[in-house]
């Protein structure tokens, strides 16, 4: 099994100096780094960088009409091709999984990418290639994120590439993870980002429909992420709309979280937690059909005030307070309900239980409005795929 790497310029000094029967290069994977060797990268300010294990060139500048073209095919040590160690435990690894980041240098997802790459969400035996989406003014960022993937030595990350053009990084693309995006700040609601980043969303629709796996399932951060999901699905005609999903995961694991407090129970004894709306302060937080151990929330909870004023509100208004406190948005908490989001949607939903995503409604039996995306319980079936049945619920207790 290969392993592509490219020399950054920080690391070709050290990698220089080891032969290839130190590296355990076959006379194949050498002929495949000598043809890497010369084909043009980018690095900072875009010089091209051209370097194997036993040849090394100075950083030439190279001319770059359309900026969309500047994308590496991978990144420093990720260009490297050579024979694994534990080549009998990859035997048993499953076939490579190709995951676009966009924002890829923000804060959300420099908290998600290392998630990725450590295996926490498709687990052990599942490779990776991370494709990083950024802009022209967080090139050099994303060079830092994926030299610190580089730095992690993680076994399943077998690529990385960055770069600006998103027909290029979505290219076959099995998830594509979409967080570049303003955030807001202090004083601010989710609905005024529209302006600023609804365009991202329909550039990078029409990206997906070209270029990604007729499969990809597409996770909708950058806010508002309703509006934005509904955005780039209307963009993506070919690609399934039950795809698309707006990111209300973080709303749900926050109203866990101030159910199990206010029980005084364990997040895990907390189930069927719906969010219903959108990821704004006009969502509800479904507290009549969510259980704790089992048992209807009033039954546990016997202060029905704080459940009908302090708790929903609460919900709504928690990103907004975190921001107050905080200076910034929730990121690492985002990045964890981004792995919750995906590991729901590949993992059969144990039986009785659900989790919240905002889809496409077409054919719901809630009777909310058609032609939206909007956030309601959902359950996955299979495997792999991105199966969703829709629960239906008596909603006639609400
Ligand atoms: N759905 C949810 O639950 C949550 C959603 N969010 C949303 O996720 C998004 C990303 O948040 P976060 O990672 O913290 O933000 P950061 O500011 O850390 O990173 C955002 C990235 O978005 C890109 N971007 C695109 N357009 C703009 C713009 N006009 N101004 C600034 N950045 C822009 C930038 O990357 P580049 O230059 O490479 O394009 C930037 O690196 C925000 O919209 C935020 O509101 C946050 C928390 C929860
Ligand atoms: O509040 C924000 O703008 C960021 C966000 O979406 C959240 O934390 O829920």
């Amino acid at each position: 099994m290969a392993v592509v790497a490219q020399l950054s310029p920080s690391s070709y000094t050290e990698t220089t100096r080891l032969s290839s029967s130190q590296l355990s290069l076959s006379s194949t994977h050498l002929s495949s780094l000598r043809r890497r060797a010369f084909r043009p990268i980018i690095g900072p300010r875009n010089p091209t960088i051209s370097c194997s294990v036993n040849q090394v060139q100075a950083p030439v500048a190279v001319e770059q009409d359309d900026p969309k073209s500047k994308t590496n095919d991978c990144y420093g040590v990720f260009c490297l091709t050579y024979d694994l160690k534990a080549e009998e435990e990859t035997k048993s690894w499953k076939k490579m999984v190709n995951i676009a980041v966009s924002g890829a240098a923000g804060m959300i997802a420099n908290h998600l990418l290392f998630k990725l790459a450590a295996g926490e969400v498709l687990g052990p035996d599942q490779p990776i290639a991370l494709k990083l989406l950024g802009s022209e003014r967080s090139l050099q960022a994303l060079e830092g994120v994926a030299m610190e993937l580089e730095d992690s030595l993680f076994p399943l990350l077998r690529e990385v590439k960055i770069g600006i053009n998103p027909y290029e990084l979505f290219e076959d693309a099995e998830w594509a993870l979409l967080i570049g995006a303003k955030p807001r700040g202090p004083g601010m609601e989710r609905a005024g980002l529209l302006d600023i980043n609804g365009q991202i969303f329909a550039e990078q629709g029409k990206a997906l429909n070209a270029v990604a796996s007729r499969n990809v399932k597409v996770i909708v951060v950058g806010n508002p992420c309703n509006t934005n999901a509904l955005i780039c699905l209307k963009n993506a005609p070919s690609i399934p709309a039950k795809n698309f999903h707006a990111l209300t995961r973080l709303d749900e694991n926050r109203a866990k979280c101030q159910l199990a407090l206010k029980a005084g129970v364990f997040y895990d004894k907390v189930s069927n937690m719906t969010i219903w709306g959108n990821h704004s302060t006009t969502q509800v937080p479904d507290f009549l059909n969510a259980r704790i151990n089992g048992l209807p929330v009033k039954e546990i909870i016997k202060d029905h005030k704080w459940l009908e004023e302090g708790f929903t509100e609460t919900i709504q208004k928690r990103g907004g307070l975190l921001i107050k406190k905080w200076g910034r948005s929730s990121a690492a908490s985002t990045a964890v309900s981004i792995v919750d989001a995906m590991k729901s949607l590949v993992t059969p939903t144990p039986e009785g239980d659900w989790f919240s995503s905002g889809v496409y409604t077409n054919g719901n039996p809630y009777g909310i409005a058609e032609d939206i995306v909007f956030s309601m319980p959902c359950r996955s079936k299979k495997v792999t795929s991105v199966c969703r049945e829709m629960v239906i619920m008596n909603l006639s207790r609400m």
